[in-house]
């Protein structure tokens, strides 16, 4: 993890452990966990509460030792190299500490003065659709739009990696939308992102890369198709009237009015159910037919996930699921 090249990753994790507390009260919240994030990408790391997440994101961001193991973000040491890492680099954390009773223009200003060639403050402004909340007390400021004021402050200074905790939590569904296109067109300029985030449809529409955390560890990473790989895909539809499906290979379940048909072969399965559909004259009302979703996968993780830990007797394993 010594050289850097173009090609390196952007950011590398190797190893790397962190502990709460100490003796019998320490809590090892980061188990070993192993990341690379790719130069002007967006990888996504999800999880369920708890599943050490910010943990992670907080020695990666320099703000924390690591217990064990190796991190580097643009292939320097976030703690030793701190004041480089920090200049080229954008961090969001989950809540900000802006004063209320300075204006939305005065805190992006102050802010810029501690940046070397800062974005223009009404640039900023602009980018996170807070043009006409310049003069606005941060006090006043919806709990979106101080989410939107922390964004801003972090793409400041042109930063070259971000990484955002949970970047649109809180945000109405169409800010949320902003803040995608932004985060889409700051990746396709070349910037680094690596985000957590609660939305998988978010992650679904960001991220090339998704890592998938559980009890301090990433249990399964790829690229959304590489993790849809294996999990069932879905066809649904109204259950049509007086008449009996033909046999499928594929799981068959009739739940109320709809049809729902899982199945790992998508394409043989619908054309199976088309053809039989139009030699009957059946129609198919409110016919659709999906990928496996993120959402069910990350289900399916986080459901094994807590089989396992619970069968091996470890009492975390409710705890993440649940809180
Ligand atoms: N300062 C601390 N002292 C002791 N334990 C902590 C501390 N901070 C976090 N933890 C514990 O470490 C574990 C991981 O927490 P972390 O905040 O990293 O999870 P997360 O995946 O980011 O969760 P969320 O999605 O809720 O933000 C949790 O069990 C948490 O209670």
């Amino acid at each position: 993890m010594n050289t850097t090249t173009p090609d390196s990753p952007a950011i590398e994790v190797r190893g790397l452990r962190r502990r709460y507390g100490r003796g019998t009260t320490a809590f090892e919240a980061v188990r070993g966990l192993d990341l690379e994030v790719p130069r002007g990408s967006v990888t996504a790391l999800l999880g369920v509460n708890g599943a050490g997440k910010t943990s992670t994101l907080e020695v990666i961001e320099g703000l924390a030792p690591a217990s064990d193991g190796e991190v580097r973000v643009l292939g320097l040491d976030p703690i030793a190299q701190r004041a480089d890492v920090r200049r080229r680099t954008g961090v969001l954390l989950q809540s900000s500490g802006f004063s209320g009773e300075l204006t939305v223009r005065e805190t992006l200003q102050m802010w810029a003065g501690l940046v070397s060639d800062p974005r223009p403050v009404d640039e900023a402004l602009a980018m996170l659709d807070l043009a006409d909340r310049g003069g606005v007390r941060v006090r006043a400021l919806s709990g979106g739009e101080v989410r939107r004021l922390d964004l801003a402050v972090t793409l400041l200074g042109h930063p070259e990696v971000v990484m955002l905790d949970e970047p649109t939590t809180g945000l109405d569904p169409e800010s949320r939308r902003d803040v995608w296109r932004l985060l889409q067109q700051l990746r396709d300029q070349g910037t680094t992102i690596l985000l957590t985030t609660h939305y998988l449809e978010e992650a679904e529409v960001l991220a090339e890369h998704v890592s998938i955390m559980a009890a301090g560890r990433i249990v399964k990473a790829g690229t959304p198709a590489e993790l849809a790989e294996g999990h069932p895909s879905t066809i649904s539809f109204a259950t049509p009237d007086g008449v009996t499906l033909p046999p499928l290979e594929a799981q068959v379940a009739v739940d109320g009015a709809t049809t729902r048909i899982e199945t790992l072969e998508l394409q043989d399965t619908l054309t199976d159910l088309l053809g039989w559909a139009a030699r009957h004259g059946v129609r198919l009302e409110q016919l659709d037919a999906r990928h496996a979703s993120l959402e069910s996968i990350f289900l399916a993780v986080a459901d094994e996930t807590s089989h396992h830990r619970a069968a091996a007797g470890d009492p975390a394993s409710l705890e993440g699921a649940t809180r």
